[in-house]
């Protein structure tokens, strides 16, 4: 009997890991995200037979709403250019809609399904109420003038402000939109709707409604969530080397706190390449150059020619260091890139970027006693910030930057408590990519019950 209930479960699991491929032909990256976490769940479904008796995994991978929209805009010469916008509206068992907008040339159906679903898998680890959802454009911001950019920003927020509000769908930042992109977005907001609805958006300018903290917590949460991981094996930040890819906003403030915990940030890169300076990187140069300026890392050597620069940002990863922080996007740590990282002694991989280490490279590093930090995990803080937001918003206050940052620390620890201890209730000790999972799913899984099939 109780084998074949195993053997109906396991087909239940397989047979919905193929539907997504079918369903959704060429999407690789959201077959990626969906086999990563259904493969890892699969002896916790086969627990729980209601799940496939209610659908839960059916509707789990199908998003509850799909817009796409065409984006018209004109640029400083007066041309008409014409883009995608997009928003999926993943999962609300928990709450609201929640989720950035990434504005790449890279986007597509692929790259928006995989975010919205793992955002749906990391809101339910934060505590907070809140859905998942992710959205954007295949606009390049790159090398545009700021009117070029508000512009866009007027045109996409034409379409989308329809579909989002405080209580249906709260979107953010992510990879091109900052607090620039979000102060255009919402301006735009205000004046279709008429209303000063704070709440609608996060990563807001601290002067008309954002949260102190929120431009710093994506990278601070994921170094608080790694000091947890070294203080459970008697280690600290103190003397380590660290690389950290990317030079964006979750990269900036990840060297700002590992620099402040006492270690040594040694390399950064973009997309166009890397800096190595062994003295330990000046992140004052950086923040000029990338988030003042918009400039490339390459000009990091103007000022430090000591430094060394090579052009292609996977070269990052062949420097030895002691933790490895991938924070500039999807797929960057290939298995090659792990293997060297394992030769080279690294203790610590933790994913700042969303899905940075692909299924292999995560499996190098799990066989090889890496300590592995998912991104659904580890970089939570940044959503679980901009739920904090939303509650200043609706309590029409301001919180200080030490009481921010206090909540956010708090919210990394117990996420970081709560998924080790799911890992050692199934037997799994230390394998915070199953903990995460298992978490996530189970808390989303049993809301679906509750509010029966929606
Ligand atoms: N912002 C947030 O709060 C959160 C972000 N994330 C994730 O973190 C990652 C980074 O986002 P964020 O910092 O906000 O984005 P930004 O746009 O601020 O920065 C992205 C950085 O990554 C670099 N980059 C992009 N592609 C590559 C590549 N192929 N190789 C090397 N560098 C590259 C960019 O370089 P260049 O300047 O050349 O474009 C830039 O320095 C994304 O995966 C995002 O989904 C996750 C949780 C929250
Ligand atoms: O702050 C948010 O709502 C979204 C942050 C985000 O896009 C992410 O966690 O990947």
């Amino acid at each position: 009997m109780s084998n074949s209930i195993e053997l109906t479960q396991e087909s239940y699991v397989d047979s919905i890991i193929e539907r997504v491929v079918v369903r959704n032909p060429g999407e690789t990256e959201f077959h990626q995200a969906v086999r990563e976490v259904l493969e890892s769940i699969k002896p916790v479904v086969e627990l729980y037979p209601e799940f496939e008796e209610n659908g839960i995994l059916e509707r789990l991978t199908e998003p509850e709403r799909q817009i796409i929209f065409r984006v018209p805009w004109v640029d400083d010469q007066g041309n008409v250019h014409v883009n995608r916008g997009y928003r999926i509206e993943f999962n609300s068992a928990l709450g609201p809609y929640k989720g950035g907008l990434r504005f790449h040339p890279t986007v597509y159906p692929g790259i928006m399904k995989f975010l919205a679903f793992e955002q749906t898998f990391k809101n339910a680890l934060t505590g907070r109420p809140i859905g998942g959802a992710k959205g954007g454009s295949d606009f390049d911001p790159k090398g545009k003038s700021d009117s070029e950019v508000m512009r866009f920003c007027q045109s996409f927020m034409t379409e989308l402000y329809r579909h989002i509000g405080a209580q249906t769908d709260i979107p953010a930042g992510d990879i091109g939109v900052g607090n620039r992109e979000i102060g255009y977005l919402f301006g735009q907001y205000k004046r279709i709707t008429n209303r000063f609805e704070a709440g609608t958006l996060t990563g807001k300018g601290v002067d008309w409604g954002g949260s102190l903290a929120r431009t710093e917590a994506t990278g601070y949460g994921l170094v608080y969530f790694v000091d947890e991981m070294l203080k459970d094996i008697g280690e600290t930040f103190e003397g380590k080397k660290v690389i950290v890819s990317g030079s964006g906003n979750v990269a900036i403030y990840t060297v700002q706190k590992v620099i402040e915990l006492g270690g040594k940030v040694i390399a950064l890169s973009d997309s166009d390449g890397m800096v190595y300076d062994p003295e330990g990187i000046d992140l004052n140069s950086v923040i000029e150059i990338k988030e003042k300026r918009r400039g490339r890392i390459v000009e990091y050597l103007k000022t430090h020619p000591s430094a060394e620069y090579n052009d292609n940002s996977k070269n990052i990863w062949k420097i030895e260091c002691d933790i490895a922080f991938p924070c500039a996007t999807q797929n960057e740590i290939d298995m090659e890139e792990a293997k060297t990282l394992v030769n080279n002694g690294v203790l610590v991989v933790a994913e700042g970027a969303n899905m940075p280490c692909t299924p292999e490279a995560i499996e190098c590093f799990q066989k090889n006693n890496v300590l592995f930090a998912p991104a659904k995990a580890a970089n939570a803080g940044g959503v679980a910030t901009s739920a904090l937001e939303m509650t200043q918003n609706s309590m029409w206050e301001s919180w200080s930057f030490e009481e921010v940052d206090k909540k956010l620390r708090e919210v990394m620890k117990n996420i970081y408590s709560s998924i080790k201890t799911t890992a050692e209730e199934y037997k799994k000790d230390g394998d915070l990519v199953f903990g995460a999972n298992v978490t996530a799913f189970l808390k989303v899984a049993r809301a679906m019950m509750d509010q029966g099939i929606v």
